[in-house]
């Protein structure tokens, strides 16, 4: 791992300073602390964090990020949260790569919040990414309020923004960029900035570095400068939607990052943070509620404030910013960079000087560029641009990879499968249409995989002849390969169906024209809606596990406790009587909490293979089958375990340690029934209409008196009362059924126990 022989950061080499905020201090509520992180907030948007806490796990995540990016060519290419796909100001592709674990996925895991990920990330999930992860959003959650303080917030109302368990593009990120050329070392050109200068796009980012090359670009600053990786403090700094909610008071800062300087140039740069965002269903406007938000509204131009209200949701903002980083970043060679003017006054927040509006409307634009490329090279930046796009993303989506991502646009040819309010009513029916075949289509094309339940069902279509079954893979966006292609293939069968316009190149459906690219859309619609329902079924069974294994561990506490109790009870009949009890009896392995998986809610699922066959009674009747025979099992290898009696086993009882009378097992129950049903039956001969039930005494009720008794009685099993309660009938015929008892009980001499009861 770097980090251990790194070159020193040139010493001559100017940096802008930040200010240092103590983590610890501000935690405590010290007002001078509290007030160096409002002025950093405020300023530059930009600080080093110390004493963070998290310093363990930040060395941790850099050993992850080697790890997973170490990972073969071929593998780290079917990984979605690896590479990047963006451009920088420049037109070029950023040329980082990085690894992406969602706050979610992390805090879920091993449940799968959004999306999987390479082995060499899970193991390191439990022992780093969720201890860092953790203590990220605690520092995040602690700024935040500080921020809803300044502001003169509720407190809780930016914090209620940023739910932990909620979807949200927050995640860990891992970033490793090359060395510099050999020869290249000294100056920046275009073709080496790494990341593309930017705002970030959350609410707050803890980042840690270890090499230079982050800079920034300073309100009132002509040029990037460099800021000092200083070991042990975490670089934080403000994003765009705490901008937008603060009504630009805090401050989202462009920043980049480039090669690092001088000696450390041959270096490979790993850089690491945590980025957090709002929960995706946010909705991105300035918090006018508070009245600070609102006085720094109030000195803006109408077409200001507009932009700090910008009316999209995080997750939708999100992804127009991720569109921005792509082709406005594009746009930006044919603005010949015009932008270069310093951003205004940063001591006084003025909304020119904020850049969400900015990067709501103008591009990022590099403001030290002082050459445009010349205008061959833009075209050809340009070309090689589409055709990367157009390869990338013919079936983009929206679901998160992260970092650098690209989505096409979907404005082109849409004339249905677009936005479903505006369409007339006969478009509505057509894409129902529409989508009812494609829905039959795509079930037919992964007939071969488990059905996700349909919900809405479509027709039945059988697998065309010639044509290969699919498996999509729900943990993966549309456009992972077998994804895209299931969605492609599915769309060109359903193409098949409807005939062509020659006039105008459209597909008709009754009358209403569509287009390929509907089909397409609605494709994907319809992946998604299998991908939905197969990772809510995913999470439903999950959540069952979970409540199984709660509901077992209640089950063995109690177990535990009522064993220590019938414990004490035993010692003190025992003391009092002078005698020995049975202990065999009543420390039985069938006791103890292994005894408890033979709740059937226990017994594992069949194993999945079973084969299917065409009738579907017969794969019921089979998969019964080996549920019953899965069961049975189970049944024998924990009867074997507690060692269980053969005729308990035989007869596969279940011997449950039970919080009413009976104390141990369904046959010594079932003679004190038989008693009483005697009893009760010579009773009512006798023309006695009420009934007697044996009482029995439940050993680990700590409130069961020891009976009042010089007899050797045992009192798990009667109740005092009820046995003096006609004791002579009971003796005789207690005696017949103890003789039939095969318990095994080892109650001694039958005769003896009988007549002292
Ligand atoms: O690598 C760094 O130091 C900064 C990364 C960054 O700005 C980002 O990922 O948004
Ligand atoms: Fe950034």
């Amino acid at each position: 791992m770097p980090g251990l022989t790194l070159p020193p950061f040139p010493e001559d080499l100017p940096t802008h300073p930040l200010i240092i905020v103590d983590y610890g201090l501000v935690k405590s509520g010290d007002s001078q602390e509290i007030d160096k992180l409002w002025k950093a907030s405020t300023e530059l948007g930009f600080w080093y964090l110390k004493n963070h806490g998290a310093e363990l796990e930040v060395e941790g995540m850099f050993d992850m990020g080697e790890e997973t990016l170490a990972l073969p060519q071929e593998e780290k290419m079917n990984i979605k949260q690896l590479g990047s796909g963006a451009t920088n100001e420049y037109g070029n592709p950023d040329n980082v790569e990085f690894i992406n674990v969602s706050k979610e996925d992390a805090l879920a895991y091993p449940e799968v919040f959004h999306r999987t990920y390479p082995s060499a990330v899970n193991a390191r999930m439990e022992s780093t990414i969720i201890p860092f992860v953790q203590k990220s959003v605690d520092i995040i959650d602690t700024v935040l309020s500080v921020y809803e303080m300044k502001l003169g917030m509720p407190a809780g109302t930016l914090l209620k923004l940023h739910p932990h368990m909620e979807g949200s593009g927050s995640e860990a990120r891992c970033i490793k960029s090359p060395p510099k050329k050999a020869g290249s070392v000294g100056s920046i050109t275009k073709e080496d900035v790494f990341l593309g200068a930017h705002t970030d796009f959350g609410s707050l980012s803890f980042l840690h570095n270890r090499l230079g090359g982050l800079q920034v670009f300073p309100p009132g600053s002509a040029e990037w400068q460099y800021v000092l990786p200083i070991p042990g403090h975490a670089i934080c700094n403000i994003g765009d939607s705490l901008s937008v909610f603060s009504g630009g008071i805090l401050r989202s800062n462009l920043h980049r990052t480039v090669p690092p300087p001088g000696a450390q140039a041959s270096q490979t740069r790993w850089s690491m943070g945590y980025f957090s965002r709002p929960a995706n269903r946010v909705s991105l406007r300035a918090l006018d509620e508070s009245e600070a938000v609102k006085d720094a509204l109030s000195c803006m131009s109408s077409e200001q404030r507009a932009m700090y209200f910008p009316n999209v949701t995080q997750g939708d903002w999100y992804a127009r910013r991720m569109d921005n980083l792509q082709l406005k970043n594009r746009k930006l060679l044919e603005q010949q960079f015009q932008v270069h003017a310093p951003q205004s006054d940063p001591v006084q927040p003025s909304p020119e000087s904020s850049l969400p509006p900015s990067s709501l409307d103008s591009s990022i634009i590099d403001p030290s560029l002082e050459e445009p490329p010349s205008l061959v090279e833009q075209v050809e930046a340009l070309k090689n641009r589409v055709a990367q796009l157009e390869e990338l993303t013919s079936f983009a989506d929206d679901e998160g990879d992260g970092g650098r991502r690209m989505r096409r646009n979907t404005k082109k040819d849409i004339l249905i499968g677009g936005e479903y309010n505006s369409l007339t009513d006969g478009q509505k029916n057509a894409r129902k249409e529409l989508t009812m075949r494609i829905r039959s289509v795509m079930k037919a094309l992964t007939s071969t995989e488990q059905e996700p339940d349909e919900g809405e069902e479509a027709p039945e279509t059988c697998l065309p002849e010639g044509e290969r079954g699919f498996m999509p893979d729900y943990h993966e966006p549309p456009r992972f390969h077998e994804n895209s292609e299931l969605i492609n293939r599915t769309a060109e069968l359903v193409l098949t169906e409807y005939t062509i316009d020659d006039a105008t190149g459209r597909f008709l459906c009754g009358e209403i024209p569509f287009s390929k690219t509907d089909l397409r859309e609605l494709a994907t619609t319809a992946f998604r809606n299998r991908k939905r329902r197969y990772l809510t079924q995913q999470n439903i069974a999950m959540k069952k596990k979970d409540l199984r294994a709660k509901w077992r561990n209640r089950r063995h506490l109690r177990q535990r406790q009522t064993k220590k109790q019938r414990e004490k009870q035993i010692e003190a009949y025992e003391k009092k009587f002078n005698t020995k009890l049975p202990r065999e009896i009543f420390q039985s392995d069938c006791m103890t909490e292994l005894v408890s998986e033979l709740d059937s809610t226990d017994i594992p699922d069949p194993p999945s293979d079973i084969e299917v066959d065409e009738d579907e009674d017969d794969e019921l009747k089979k998969r019964e089958k080996t549920v019953k025979d899965a069961r049975a099992a189970r049944f024998t290898q924990i009867a074997e375990m507690t060692a269980l009696t053969p005729r308990e086993r035989d007869e596969k009882v279940k011997v449950w340690e039970e919080r009413k009378p009976e104390f141990r097992s369904a046959e010594l129950s079932e003679a004190y029934k038989r008693l009483d049903q005697l009893t009760n039956k010579e009773r009512e001969e006798a023309g006695e209409n009420s009934r007697l039930w044996s009482r029995r005494v439940f050993m680990g009720n700590t409130t069961s008196k020891i009976p009042k008794c010089k007899k050797k009685v045992w009192p798990f099993m009667v109740d005092l009362q009820w046995l003096a309660n006609d004791e002579d009938h009971k003796k005789a015929h207690w005696t017949k059924l103890q003789r039939a008892d095969p318990d095994d009980y080892n109650l001694g001499d039958e005769q003896e126990s009988a007549s002292e009861q």
